[in-house]
């Protein structure tokens, strides 16, 4: 890894300017192609102190929509008394499905549900509003649903008010009435690489046990939340080795790294290496996590786009388009463009 550099060529596309070597890594993966989860109207928006209108998150999610993503996590069916930001979450979810944003391809838009209750209000909306067709030649969006475990009992209780186990046993019947449902499930799992009460002492062995624990409930997919950014390299590689150890299949992983530490990309390669395809990102590195002091945005989906491309990986994302709603959001809701390919991109326009 410490041998590839990257040095795009000025004036070349970003494909041509690879350098050879840098595709020694995408070589050794056995497809090119990566599948990156925008998390930025969910994850980005959930710990911003100023109510956001809903006719921007809806804004942020269309304009998305357009870039060649095809997965984004559009929002959040929690308590509005722990997270108010997420309180419109129904409404976004009800014009998705009444007015599917314009897009190339099938795009699905994620929500989470920490219990019944959650699961119950995504599913009367889904319920009352048979999904329309999308316009002209767009297809049809698919809706998806995300429970959330944690790797440490203290940040299980503040995150959820509840222990590890009595989480569990919460999305038992969540994953399954979400599969009965014909819903894709994905399970989050936070601070698997530090924790913002409990430190670095997490046992990737634990990561894995609740890994295979989600995985026994029907869900489809296990996301790694490094929602402190404490995440290493050598951590990271030993964590994928413990997953790996417990059975877990890399195409059933996806990451997804908060970049606090400047960490993020690092972490991503060497994940690349272990054969792992899926990674969340923030258009315009928004974010935080309001149960995790001090923890910024995840990696942006800016620089993720960038990355993979640079190493030959094809994400099917227009690079520049979300630069643009990378700019247009952070400006929209007062805040700095995080994204350093967003700036540099910007800079020599
Ligand atoms: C799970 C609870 C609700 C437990 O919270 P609780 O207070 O123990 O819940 P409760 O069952 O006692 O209910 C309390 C009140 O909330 C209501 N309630 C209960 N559930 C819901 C619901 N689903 N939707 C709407 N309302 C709900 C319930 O009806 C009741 O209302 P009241 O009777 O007081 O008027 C709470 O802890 C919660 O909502 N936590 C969510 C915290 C959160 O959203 N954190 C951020 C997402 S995780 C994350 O960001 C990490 C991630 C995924 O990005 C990955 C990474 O980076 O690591």
């Amino acid at each position: 890894m410490s041998r590839l550099l990257l040095r795009p060529i000025s004036g070349c596309s970003l494909r041509t300017a690879i350098p050879r070597q840098l595709r020694a890594l995408s070589s050794a993966t056995k497809s090119n192609k990566v599948r990156i989860v925008e998390v930025g109207p969910r994850d980005g928006l959930q710990n911003e102190k100023t109510v956001i209108p809903v006719t921007t998150k809806i804004e942020l999610v269309e304009k998305l929509a357009k870039t060649g993503l095809r997965d984004i996590e559009a929002g959040s069916f929690v308590s509005p008394k722990w997270v108010p930001q997420m309180a419109a979450s129904n409404e976004i979810l009800e014009y998705i499905l009444k007015y599917p944003p314009q897009a190339r391809d099938p795009i699905a838009y994620a929500f989470l549900a920490p219990n019944s209750k959650g699961l119950e209000n995504a599913l009367s909306i889904l319920r009352s509003h048979p999904q329309a067709e999308g316009e002209g030649e767009c297809p049809k969006p698919t809706v998806e649903l995300s429970v959330f475990a944690a790797a440490t009992e203290s940040f299980t209780q503040k995150n959820l008010n509840c222990s590890i186990a009595e989480s569990l046993k919460r999305f038992e019947p969540v994953i399954k009435a979400g599969k009965d449902e014909g819903l894709r499930v994905r399970a989050y799992i936070s601070v698997v690489l530090g924790c913002p009460f409990e430190g670095y002492d997490v046992d990737p062995k634990k990561v894995a046990e609740i890994a295979c624990d989600l995985m026994e409930m029907g869900a489809d997919e296990i996301a790694l939340g490094d929602t402190t950014g404490m995440g290493t390299a050598p951590r990271t590689s030993e964590l994928l080795k413990a997953m790996k150890a417990a059975g877990m299949r890399s195409e059933d992983v996806a990451m997804h790294f908060h970049d606090t530490y400047g960490q993020a990309l690092v972490n991503t390669a060497v994940s690349l290496e272990n054969g792992i395809m899926s990674f969340d990102s923030s258009v315009g590195g928004l974010g935080g996590c309001p149960y995790s002091p001090g923890a910024t945005g995840n990696v942006s989906t800016e620089d993720m786009v960038y990355f993979m491309e640079t190493l030959g990986m094809t994400t099917g994302i227009n690079l520049d388009a979300v630069v643009d709603v990378g700019e247009w959001i952070t400006k929209e809701i007062g805040k700095s463009n995080a994204s350093s390919v967003g700036k540099a991109i910007l800079g020599r326009r």
